[in-house]
């Protein structure tokens, strides 16, 4: 297993990594990614340290100790074990970091789970994902991963627009070109897996399933604009957990056929797709659920900080993120409860429950933010830095006048401060989209959700209480 210093130095490998249009020479030291690196740095720690052993690592086929975010779960309790590794590592940045070292391991697993029907295509497919995956889990690399590609026409098909795509081959390579304009965590993970969704009028030369290290040849990260450059007192969330999103440029790029797990096959990727995917809803609805019980306690804190907890209305809005947590956590517990087992027999958490709650959880998402915002007042904007609070001219009136709450003046500071990071600033703005976005955009996956609902029997009934006969409606 790694420490956060070994996977630090992992990242030393001559990446190329662009932020604000200049090459980053060491992400590990660069001001904007050096918190989020420091944070996951810390989570490797966290996997040797003995007392975590149990809940964070398991035993590994050689023998030796490995992440348990490689688990192949077989049952109830295998999924509920995973569940308390993802609620442990997303408590500690208040779920506020949706790629954690343990979060791509679940579409990995997808993948290997989807091996039977890759093989049908392609035996050495399925075993260049089974390889990839036992290396992954015995290197204990962290993965990022990309399905999104570039916003250009969305009314085209795929095949008129210039999305990444095979150019060439050779008996050891595919050569790609190309973009895939949505890498979290790219320029501080190894390994880059990439994925093709399903799109209407895809090209066969687009459909694609591969993984390289992020350091290979003719691999451009560009990151966009940081949000972590305020100092972690004033910015507790957004100094620390700027999960970095870049563009990932192909620029040539041979991909060895050994990490190749499907290419030029629609079909297969039409097939394989779902189960590719849905392992992560796991997680992504775990970690909105410690998400949620953080807003619950900072607006819990804020309504004691300004005398407003006894309100009627203010007691309504706390009651109403709490039944949020709660519901998640059943949705959660359900999916749990009822996996369905795949041929191989490793236990899907049930899909249709975690499609259900991802759709509730990205709806409910806006309005935890919007109700702190709500009861945080005019505090939330007229924090000052903690610069400000301890400077000689201005120290004494601001003192003055934070005092007079049930907390000394930094302390409010701090937690209005917290709660501008949560759900007022741009680290703020950026978790929205990324909630609405990152499982696929809500609309489209509404759609999925009621074209593949089988609704039959409901309409049985509908029509046995109308009294109309089976047979007799016009057109039938
Ligand atoms: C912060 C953040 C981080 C992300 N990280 C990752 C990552 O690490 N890896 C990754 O692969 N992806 C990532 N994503 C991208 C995510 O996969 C996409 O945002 C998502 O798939 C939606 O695609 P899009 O953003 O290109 O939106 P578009 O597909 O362009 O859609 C834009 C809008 O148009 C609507 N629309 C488009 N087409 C249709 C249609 N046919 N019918 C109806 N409505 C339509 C959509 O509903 C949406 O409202 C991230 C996104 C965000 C915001």
């Amino acid at each position: 297993m790694r420490t956060g210093p070994q996977y630090l130095q992992s990242l030393d490998d001559g990446r190329q990594v662009f932020l604000s249009g200049i090459r980053v020479r060491d992400v590990a030291a660069h001001p904007a990614l050096a918190g989020c690196a420091r944070t996951l740095a810390n989570l490797y720690d966290a996997q040797v340290r003995p007392e975590l052993q149990d809940l964070l690592t398991m035993e590994g086929p050689a023998g030796k100790r490995v992440s348990l975010a490689w688990m192949v779960p077989k049952s109830t309790a295998d999924l509920e074990r995973r569940r308390r590794m993802i609620e442990h590592l997303a408590r500690q940045q208040g779920g506020t970091m949706g790629r954690l070292p343990d979060y791509v391991p679940l579409i990995a697993l997808g993948l290997y789970s989807a091996r039977g029907q890759l093989a049908r295509a392609s035996p050495e497919w399925a075993g260049n994902v089974e390889r990839y995956f036992n290396t992954c889990r015995d290197a204990d690399l962290l993965l990022t991963h990309s399905f999104a590609d570039r916003q250009i026409d969305r009314s085209k098909p795929s095949a008129a627009l210039n999305h990444l795509q095979v150019v060439s081959r050779d008996s050891e390579h595919l050569v790609v070109r190309g973009i895939k304009s949505m890498a979290t965590l790219g320029p501080l993970a190894n390994e880059y897996l990439v994925l093709t969704p399903p799109r209407a009028g895809l090209a066969p030369q687009q459909a694609l399933f591969f993984s390289v290290p992020v350091a290979t040849p003719g691999l451009r990260f560009i990151c966009r604009q940081p949000f972590s450059e305020g100092a972690p007192a004033d910015f507790p969330l957004s100094s620390r957990f700027d999960e970095m999103d870049a563009w990932a440029v192909f620029d040539d790029v041979r991909i060895p056929l050994s990490r190749v797990f499907l290419a030029e096959n629609v079909d297969v990727l039409q097939a394989a797709w779902r189960q590719v995917n849905v392992f992560a809803y796991h997680h992504i609805l775990i970690r909105m659920a410690v998400k949620a019980e953080l807003f619950a306690g900072v607006s819990s804190l804020v309504a004691q900080q300004l005398g407003t907890s006894q309100f009627e209305r203010v007691k309504e809005e706390l009651a109403d993120i709490l039944r949020h947590v709660e519901t998640l956590r059943a949705f959660i517990r359900a999916a749990e409860a009822d996996p369905v087992l795949t041929r191989e027999g490793i236990a899907m958490p049930n899909p249709r429950t975690l499609m259900v709650a991802h759709m509730y959880a990205v709806e409910q998402h806006p309005r935890l933010q919007q109700t702190l915002l709500s009861l945080c007042g005019q505090g939330v904007l007229m924090a000052p830095t903690h610069a400000e609070l301890g400077s000689g001219e201005l120290q004494e009136d601001l003192e003055h006048y934070l005092s007079g709450g049930p907390t000394a003046p930094a302390d409010r500071v701090r937690l209005f401060r917290l709660a501008w990071d949560l759900a007022g600033g741009a680290f703020a703005t950026r978790q929205v989209l990324f909630e609405q976005f990152n499982g696929r955009d809500l609309a489209r996956n509404r759609l999925q959700f009621a074209q593949s609902y089988d609704v039959s029997t409901f309409e049985q009934m509908a029509r046995r209480l109308a009294g109309i006969e089976p047979g007799e409606e016009q057109g039938r």
